[in-house]
């Protein structure tokens, strides 16, 4: 007897007819897609806003070796290439950081596993209205234009959450026969976190603030995950993977694998970043920009599809517990306060229910802020 494809063990079929996708909203499923010649409407970008050919973003290589044994002279250097890079376009990439590469195979492969699922597999964890975790396509049931060419899963990590936070996710959504993806992804979570403390400090560091500043601000954050899940596409010059936006968060370590598609806007052109085996690429959010007063930039990026290969990036943004004040260390720290006090829990809001993550969303989000405190005093 032919064994059952793994799909079908994992999860008997739904009959996604009974799905709560409100009535005209598109299921953006890839298989199907890809098969038209054309494609929707719904996903041509405008010209101005397409891919085309373009440089390399020098973002630098840092290799963390030295810092984490403690060396003097290799703290100094990493610390001075992050401020080059963070001061001018908010990228660079690390080495030598210390995450198990075999974790990583294990995360891209549980992506594989998730993503070639059948769909009404997949939308047992449709994401509901107004939350962050869950699986997505294509953004189908939040936008109407300018779809991005992906799908994604997210969910959250918080640390001070039980150890099993990850896991009990995948378990309860998706059923106990995707432990395994949920052990995985909770292991991976911990060693993004591990790591993104270390960045803070080597943040801190190069601020010129005491080391621990930052460190401190993250110790209990609440962070997110999300697997981003890019199918080959038959006009990828008329289509986005991931639109053009600055993360709302404070940091995002992205694991993209070698296929390439990330790009990052920088003296008014798109520049690529290139994947180095083995490195992290490391980007300062929005949040983290108003963290050290405008001094780090959040940059604009996207990512760019092609017609052979699908390409999968896991996003860790890491976020501070949502009750946090965000503001700026103390002192006259880079002259007057660019943006006021907030915390991210209103920041997080305002990306979900009142605007669409964009290349303006910070002050977009400030202004709307001091507005709206203004009205109610
Ligand atoms: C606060 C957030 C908004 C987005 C998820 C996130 O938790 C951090 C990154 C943001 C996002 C991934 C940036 C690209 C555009 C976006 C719309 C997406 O592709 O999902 C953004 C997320 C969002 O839900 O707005
Ligand atoms: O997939 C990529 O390379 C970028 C994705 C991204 O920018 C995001 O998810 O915020
Ligand atoms: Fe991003």
């Amino acid at each position: 007897m032919e064994p059952t494809p793994t799909s079908i063990l994992l999860c008997p079929p739904l009959d996604i007819k009974k799905d709560t996708t409100p009535a005209g909203a598109m299921v953006f499923d890839s298989t199907l897609l890809r098969k038209q010649s054309k494609i929707p409407q719904q996903f041509i970008w405008p010209p101005s806003e397409r891919p085309r050919t373009l440089k390399e973003l020098n973002a630098p290589v840092v290799d963390l070796h030295g810092f984490l044994r403690g060396d003097e002279a290799s703290t100094l250097r990493a610390a001075e290439l992050i401020r080059t890079a963070c001061t001018t376009h908010g990228f660079f990439q690390v080495t030598n950081h210390g995450v198990d590469i075999s974790l990583t195979r294990d995360a891209f492969a549980c992506m594989d596993q998730f993503f070639t699922l059948p769909l009404g597999c997949k939308l047992r964890a449709k994401r509901k209205p107004g939350s962050l975790w869950g699986y997505a396509g294509a953004h189908a049931d939040r936008f109407s234009s300018k779809l991005p060419w992906k799908e994604t899963l997210s969910f959250g990590y918080h640390d001070a959450g039980p150890q099993r936070m990850v896991v009990d996710y995948f378990t309860s959504v998706l059923g106990t026969d995707l432990e395994r993806m949920g052990l995985v992804y909770q292991r991976y979570c911990e060693a993004m976190k591990e790591l993104s403390l270390v960045i803070m400090e080597i943040l801190a560091i190069s601020l010129g603030v005491d080391r621990s500043f930052y460190r401190q601000f993250f110790e209990d954050s609440s962070s997110i995950m999300r697997c981003n899940y890019y199918p080959p596409c038959q006009e990828p010059e008329l289509v986005l993977g991931t639109g053009p936006h600055c993360d709302p968060t404070s940091l995002t370590i992205l694991q993209q694998d070698q296929v390439g598609g990330l790009e990052v806007f920088i003296d008014d052109e798109w520049r690529s970043v290139r994947p180095i085996h083995d490195a992290l690429v490391i980007n300062i959010g929005d949040t983290f920009m108003a963290l050290s007063n405008g001094r780090y930039k959040s940059c604009p990026h996207r990512a760019v599809v092609n017609r052979l290969r699908e390409r999968r990036s896991l996003a860790f943004f890491l976020c501070p517990r949502e009750d946090r004040v965000v503001r700026p260390p103390p002192g006259n720290f880079g002259g007057p306060r660019l943006y006021p006090d907030f915390t991210w829990a209103e920041f997080m809001a305002f990306t979900q229910s009142h605007y669409r993550t964009d290349m303006r969303t910070l002050s977009t989000f400030t202004h709307w802020l001091l507005s709206s405190k203004t009205l109610s005093t």
